[in-house]
């Protein structure tokens, strides 16, 4: 199986507009390959609060528009990475959408832990409260975004609906890069799954972006990894290799579930 992931720079002297249509035109170069996958909130930058608000579109929007058309000219499953969603009724999520190769919302996401403690996206949007899988043709995808990466729980419940491959958009700073390498290598070693994390180029917002994009195997080993500034990384995995990787080394069948919480 072919993975692309688009490691774009979100710069502000890119208008969003702009940004839509390269990004599109970079999809449609990915024809080939099986999946592509793009970053969080790569519209306006995921540290762009101030953007937030005034760029949030319906899940329907501008961003699926132009997405599910990238996806179908190219004929790729696409994880059009998150974008800020309005919701009628509601308020903003930070929201993945999948288009499946004939153009289709086959999966949305609404990212479940929000960033930035008592400020930033953690007050500005609302938080998820569901689990997404999605079984491709050769792999069974689990879906998580950036900081969500810190909350094992979270991954444990992917594995549990029968998750292979966990894909995960980010805007994850430069200043924290060290802890993104671990934990990109850490969910894919205690989930013995494929990892795929791509991550942002480029400064908005004043913050300078990790980019490092990273495909590590379900034995934890780095299979590509990419640089600081914006780049494709494709990779070529062996989506088989989960369920030999379970079999030959079966620790997940050693969970103990429902263990007791200590006492204080
Ligand atoms: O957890 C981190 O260090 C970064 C998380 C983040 O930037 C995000 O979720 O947008």
């Amino acid at each position: 199986m072919r993975a692309s992931l688009i490691q774009i720079g979100v710069n502000e002297d890119e208008s969003v507009d702009s940004r839509r249509r390269r990004v599109a035109s970079l999809v449609r170069e990915q024809a080939g390959a099986d999946l592509v996958v793009l970053p969080e909130l790569w519209t306006t930058g995921a540290f762009a609060f101030e953007s937030f608000t005034a760029e949030a579109e319906p899940l329907e929007g501008p961003t699926f528009e132009v997405m599910a058309k990238a996806a179908s000219d190219a004929g790729v499953w696409l994880h059009a990475g998150s974008i800020p969603e309005r919701d009628p009724e509601g308020p903003l999520y930070n929201t993945s959408l999948i288009f499946s190769p004939s153009g289709e919302l086959a999966a949305a996401y609404r990212k479940i832990h929000r960033f930035g403690f008592d400020k930033g996206e953690a007050v500005l949007m609302g938080a998820g409260s569901e689990l997404v899988t999605l079984r491709l043709p050769e792999t069974t995808i689990g879906l998580a975004t950036c900081y969500d990466l810190r909350f094992p729980e979270l991954f444990r419940g992917l594995v549990d609906a029968g998750a292979e491959t966990l894909v995960i958009p980010a805007g994850w700073p430069e200043r924290r890069r060290a802890h993104w390498t671990l934990l990109a290598q850490a969910r894919a070693v205690e989930n013995q799954s494929y990892v795929l994390a791509c991550g942002t180029a480029g400064t908005h917002a004043g913050v300078p972006q990790a980019g490092h994009s990273i495909v590590v195997d379900p034995w934890g080993e780095v299979l590509a990894e990419a640089g600081s500034d914006e780049e494709i990384l494709t990779v070529d995995f062996d989506p088989t290799k989960v369920p030999t990787t379970r079999e030959q080394f079966p620790a997940l069948k050693d969970r103990v579930l429902g263990l007791p919480t200590p006492r204080r």
